[in-house]
C-alpha cells in the first residue's frame, strides 16, 4: 500500500471532460465486454438494454393515457376517464414486475463485472511481483483502495450511465416523435437550448469539478491508510506514546480531505444553482406555446399535459451532462483512477517483457545460454572460467569507492540471472531502486553446493538489498548472478510475515493450507514436529490448536514469530535458505540450536548477521566494510574489526 506523499510523488491530474478521458473508459470496459466472460457480459447487457427499451416503450404509452385521462377528466366523458384508469391499471401490472426485474439484471451485469475487473486486477497486481515493485516505485497512491472502491463505483457507475444513455435515446425517439407531431417548434428549442447547457457545465464547471472529485479519491484512501497504519502498529506507538503524534498526523489527512470537500460543496452549490436555473425556467415554456390552441379549440386539454411531459422527458434526455454531471464527474475521477492503475500493472509487465529480452541479450553477449521463459528454468551453465580468476582462491578484498552516484552515471541495466547449482556473483552492482545509490560494485564470490555464507557490514550498507537481488526483488544494476532454482530456495526476512489465518496456515505459508498437497506434503505430526524443534510444541494447547486463528504478529512475541519462521522452513525443508537477520530476536541458545539444526537440514545457507557467534556455522563469510569496500573470505580467515 503506498501513500501518496507531498513530496512530489503524488501524480497531478488535470482532469477534464475529453475524448481522452472516454477513450480510457472504453478502454477499462472493453476488457470486459471483449474478455474471456464476454458471452455472458453481453447476454447480460443485452437483457438490460431490453428491458430499458421496454420501460422507455411504457413511458410512451403511458404519456398518451395521461393524455386521455386529462381529455376524458377536462370533458366530463365518463366512460372515457374509466378507460383511461383501466389502461393506467394494465400498465402498473406490466411495468411492476419489469421494473424488479429490470433492476436485478442491472445489478447482476454490475456484480459479475465487478468480480471480473477485481479478480484481473489482483491477478496482475500479483504476477511478477507487481505489488512489490509498485510500492518501491511510489508513484502511485493507494492501488488497495483503486482495487477495492474504485472497482466497484466505477463499474456501478459506468453502468449507470450506459443504461442512462440508452434510455435517454429512446426517450429522445419515442417523445421526439410525440413532441414533432404537435409543435415541432418545441423541438428546436429544446435542441438549442440543451446544447447551450451543456457547453455551460463542461466549459464551467467540467474539469474543475472532476479534479476535486478525483482528489476526494486520494484523500480518502490516505486518511483511511493512516488509520489502518494505526491499527499495524499500535505497540511501538503505545511504548512510544506517540498517541498526540498520530492523532495529528491523522487530522492532517482529515483536514486536507475536508478542504478538498469544502471546495467540492462550494462548487455544487454554484453548480445546483445553474442547474435549477436550467431546468426551471423551462417548466412553463411548453404550456405558453401551446396553451393558445387549446384557447382557439386547435388542441384538446389532454395535449397541454402530453406535451409538457414530451419536452421535460426530451430536455432531460438531451441534458444528460448538466443533469447527471455529479455522477459522470466522479466517475471521470474513478476511470482515471482506475486507469493509472492498469498502465503501471501494464507498463511493469512491459518492464519484466524488457528486462528479460535485456537479459537475453547481455547473456549472449558473453556467450552465455539463455531462456528466459521462467523464473524454474535452468538459464546459465556458469563454469568457473565464467569466473574472474582471483575469485577461486576463496579470498579476495576489493576497494569500491562509489557511493551516492548521480543517475546518468550509473549501471542502467539489470542483474542477469542464472539458474544453477551454487551461488555465483560475477561483478554485480546492485542500485536501490529509486537509481540514485549504488549500494555496491563488482561483487564477486561463488559458493559450490553445500558451503554457507555470513553476510556482515555495518547497518544501511546493502546486506538486505543483496539478498533481495538474490532473490530477484531487486534487479537494476548490472552483473551476472547464479542461483538455484527459486523452487529449490526459501527466504526468511527480519520480521516474519504472518498471514491471516490459523496457526496451521502460518506454519505451511506460503503454501495454502486449503491446498490438497499442502496436507498430502505435511501431516498434522509433521507439523508438531517442526513446532517442537524450535521449542513451540506447547504452542497449539496454548492457542486452541492448529485450526485456531488470531492475529498472530500480534500474538506472538517478536522471538516467537522467528521461531515460528524457522519452523515454516525445516517444513519446506528447500535446498538452499537465506536469512536476513532471521534469528536476531533470539537468545544465544536458541539461536545456536537453530543454527546447529540448519546446518544438519540443509545443503546451504546465506545469513545476513551482526554477530561473531554465527561465523562458525557457515563456510565463508562476506563482509561489507564502511560502504566502501568489501572481504570475502574462508570462515577460518575471518578476523572481526
Ligand atoms: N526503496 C528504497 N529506495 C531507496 N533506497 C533504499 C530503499 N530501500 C533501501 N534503501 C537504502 O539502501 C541502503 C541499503 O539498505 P539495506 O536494507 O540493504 O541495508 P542493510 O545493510 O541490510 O542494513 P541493516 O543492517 O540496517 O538492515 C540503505 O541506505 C537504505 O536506506
Amino acid at each position: 500500500m503506498t501513500m501518496a506523499s507531498e513530496d512530489g510523488t503524488r501524480q497531478q491530474h488535470y482532469l477534464e471532460p475529453s475524448f481522452s478521458l472516454m477513450r480510457k473508459l472504453w478502454r477499462i470496459s472493453r476488457m470486459y465486454f471483449y474478455g474471456d466472460r464476454k458471452s455472458k457480459a453481453r447476454f447480460l447487457l443485452v437483457i438490460v438494454l431490453i428491458l430499458c427499451a421496454v420501460c422507455a416503450g411504457l413511458f410512451v404509452v403511458m404519456s398518451y393515457v395521461q393524455r386521455d385521462f386529462s381529455s376524458a377528466l377536462s370533458g366530463k366523458d365518463i366512460p372515457g376517464f374509466y378507460r383511461a384508469i383501466w389502461k393506467f391499471v394494465g400498465i402498473i401490472v406490466i411495468a411492476a414486475p419489469l421494473y424488479a426485474y429490470y433492476h436485478y439484471m442491472q445489478d447482476l451485469l454490475s456484480l459479475e463485472w465487478r468480480v471480473w475487473l477485481t479478480e484481473y486486477l489482483l491477478s496482475s497486481y500479483f504476477s511478477n511481483r507487481a505489488y512489490f515493485d509498485l510500492k518501491m516505485d511510489g508513484k502511485l497512491d493507494n492501488p488497495d483502495q483503486r482495487i477495492c472502491e474504485d472497482v466497484s463505483s466505477f463499474v456501478r457507475n459506468t453502468l449507470d450511465i450506459i443504461i442512462l444513455i440508452s434510455s435517454q435515446f429512446l426517450n429522445i425517439i419515442g417523445f421526439t416523435g410525440v413532441l414533432w407531431s404537435i409543435a415541432p417548434e418545441l423541438v428546436y428549442i429544446l435542441i438549442g437550448y440543451s446544447v447551450l447547457g451543456t457547453v455551460v457545465t463542461v466549459k464551467g464547471f467540467g474539469s474543475r469539478l472532476m479534479r476535486l472529485k478525483f482528489q476526494a479519491l486520494q484523500r480518502e484512501a490516505d486518511f483511511r491508510y493512516s488509520l489502518v497504519r494505526v491499527r499495524d502498529n499500535v505497540e511501538s506507538i503505545a511504548f512510544y506514546g506517540g498517541e498526540n503524534h498520530e492523532a495529528a498526523t491523522i487530522k492532517k489527512f482529515l483536514a486536507s480531505m475536508v478542504a478538498n470537500f469544502r471546495e467540492i460543496i462550494l462548487w455544487n452549490r454554484h453548480f445546483s444553482l445553474f442547474n435549477n436555473v436550467y431546468e426551471y425556467a423551462m417548466i412553463i415554456v411548453p404550456s405558453i406555446v401551446i396553451a393558445p390552441r387549446y384557447f382557439s379549440g386547435e388542441v384538446q386539454f389532454g395535449v397541454i399535459s402530453q406535451t409538457g411531459f414530451a419536452f421535460h422527458r426530451i430536455l432531460n434526455a438531451l441534458s444528460i451532462i448538466v443533469f447527471k454531471f455529479d455522477s459522470l464527474s466522479g466517475l471521470a475521477a474513478q476511470t482515471e483512477r482506475l486507469e493509472s492503475l492498469l498502465s503501471a500493472l501494464d507498463d511493469h509487465s512491459g518492464d519484466v517483457r524488457l528486462m528479460k529480452r535485456h537479459l537475453g541479450k547481455t547473456s549472449s553477449a558473453i556467450g552465455l545460454n539463455i531462456d528466459n521463459d521462467g523464473d524454474d528454468t535452468p538459464l546459465l551453465n556458469m563454469r568457473p572460467e565464467h569466473i574472474s580468476s582471483g575469485l577461486s582462491s576463496h579470498t579476495m578484498k576489493r576497494e569500491t569507492n562509489v557511493v551516492n552516484i548521480v543517475p546518468e552515471a550509473v549501471p542502467s541495466g539489470y542483474i542477469s540471472r542464472e539458474v544453477g547449482p551454487g551461488l555465483v556473483l560475477k561483478d554485480v552492482s546492485i542500485l536501490t531502486p529509486n537509481l540514485k545509490t549504488v549500494l555496491f560494485t563488482d561483487l564477486n564470490f561463488q559458493l559450490a553446493p553445500g558451503e554457507s555464507l555470513l553476510v556482515m557490514g555495518p547497518s544501511g550498507c546493502g546486506k538486505s538489498s543483496l539478498l533481495r537481488a538474490i532473490a530477484g526483488l531487486w534487479s537494476r544494476g548490472s552483473g551476472i548472478l547464479q542461483s538455484p532454482l527459486r523452487s529449490e530456495t526459501f527466504f526468511l526476512p527480519q520480521k516474519p510475515y504472518m498471514p491471516l489465518g490459523t496457526l496451521r496456515d502460518q506454519l505451511l505459508f506460503p503454501v495454502l493450507s486449503s491446498n490438497s498437497n499442502a496436507s498430502s506434503m505435511h501431516s498434522d505430526g509433521d507439523l508438531y514436529e517442526a513446532l517442537e524443534e524450535v521449542k513451540l510444541q506447547e504452542l497449539p494447547a496454548r492457542v486452541g490448536g492448529l485450526g485456531a486463528v488470531k492475529d498472530w504478529s500480534d500474538t506472538l512475541s517478536a522471538g516467537e514469530q522467528q521461531r515460528l519462521a524457522f519452523a515454516r522452513l525445516f517444513l519446506h525443508s528447500p535446498k538452499v535458505a537465506f536469512l536476513d537477520e532471521a534469528s536476531s530476536a533470539l537468545d544465544a541458545n536458541n539461536e545456536t540450536r537453530l543454527y546447529e539444526l540448519l546446518s544438519k537440514k540443509l545443503e546451504a545457507y546465506v545469513s545476513v548477521g551482526h554477530r561473531t557467534s554465527l561465523v562458525k556455522f557457515h563456510t565463508f563469510v562476506l563482509e561489507f566494510r564502511d560502504y566502501h569496500s568489501w572481504k570475502f573470505c574462508h570462515r577460518n580467515e575471518f578476523v572481526s574489526i
